[in-house]
């Protein structure tokens, strides 16, 4: 079975009027799988780089953690792909998104420690690999800084963090050429101009975007010695960071 066949909810949260903010909720949840397909361009493609990058790495029951897995789609895939046993974790605040991953887990027959927890409060100890695709945007910055040291101390000398994040460009025209752009290819997956702009209303003041750059001098602040984007797509970006 393919893990697209489990979530076949087409996501129309923002079809009618919203009032609140963005929140990973029931809502979201039942649709999420479609959501971020059809929201991060090249998403599979993203997810195919991050896994195999990480596979390199990985040794027979290396300790793994996702921080902000939702329905664990990253983690089942690469316990599918990497040839080693692995201890997984999947971190999350949202009962809703882990409800999904657990039933999905299941159904994949791969095993996963599924923890309900703000990422805040809790340790990721002696992990050989973080990842985190598109999480730290929705932390405040500066507990996000606070995190980024917390997983590099929790990571294993040569340990690895590959994270993915929606980024803004340091010049204005540019940054607007790129949401324009990012709202075209919202339109190519079906999404109305009504959906987009609600969406994005949504969003306001709960994804915060850096430059790569910031990023990367987040990452280099924290202690790690090298950090390089693998994958970027106009305003989406994927990076590996590298513990000494
Ligand atoms: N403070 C927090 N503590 C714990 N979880 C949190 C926190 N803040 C947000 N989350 C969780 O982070 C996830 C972000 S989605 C990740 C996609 C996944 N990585 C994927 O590749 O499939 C990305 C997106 O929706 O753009 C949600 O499930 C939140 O509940
Ligand atoms: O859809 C958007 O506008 C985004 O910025 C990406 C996204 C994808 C899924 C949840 C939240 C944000």
């Amino acid at each position: 079975m393919h893990l697209d066949k489990i979530s076949t909810m087409v996501d129309k949260v923002f079809k009618k009027s919203i009032i609140k903010q963005f929140e990973f909720d029931e809502e979201v949840a039942s649709v999420f799988d479609d959501m971020l397909n059809r929201s991060v361009p090249f998403y599979k493609e993203m997810q195919r780089l991050s896994i195999n990058f990480a596979c390199n790495f990985l040794e027979e029951n290396d300790k793994v953690y996702d921080l902000g897995c939702s329905t664990a789609s990253t983690l089942i895939e690469l316990s599918k792909h990497c040839k080693n046993n692995l201890k997984l974790i999947g971190i999350d605040n949202s009962s809703a998104m882990l409800n999904r991953a657990s039933k999905k887990a299941k159904a994949f027959g791969v095993e996963i420690d599924l923890v309900n927890a703000d990422l805040h409060d809790v340790s990721f100890d002696d992990a050989k690999l973080i990842l985190s695709n598109y999480t730290l945007q929705f932390i405040r910055p500066l507990q996000r800084e606070k995190l980024v040291k917390k997983i590099y101390d929790s990571l294993q000398n040569k340990g690895i963090f590959i994270f993915s994040e929606k980024v803004i460009s340091s010049n204005s025209t540019l940054n607007k050429q790129s949401i324009d752009e990012y709202y075209e290819f919202k339109k190519t997956q079906g999404y109305s101009e009504f959906e987009i702009s609600q969406k994005r209303e949504a969003l306001e003041n709960v994804l915060i975007p850096y430059t790569e750059e910031e990023n990367k001098k987040m990452i280099l602040d924290a202690g790690f010695t090298h950090c390089e984007t693998i994958f970027k797509w106009v305003n989406f970006a994927t990076f590996i960071a590298i513990k000494k």
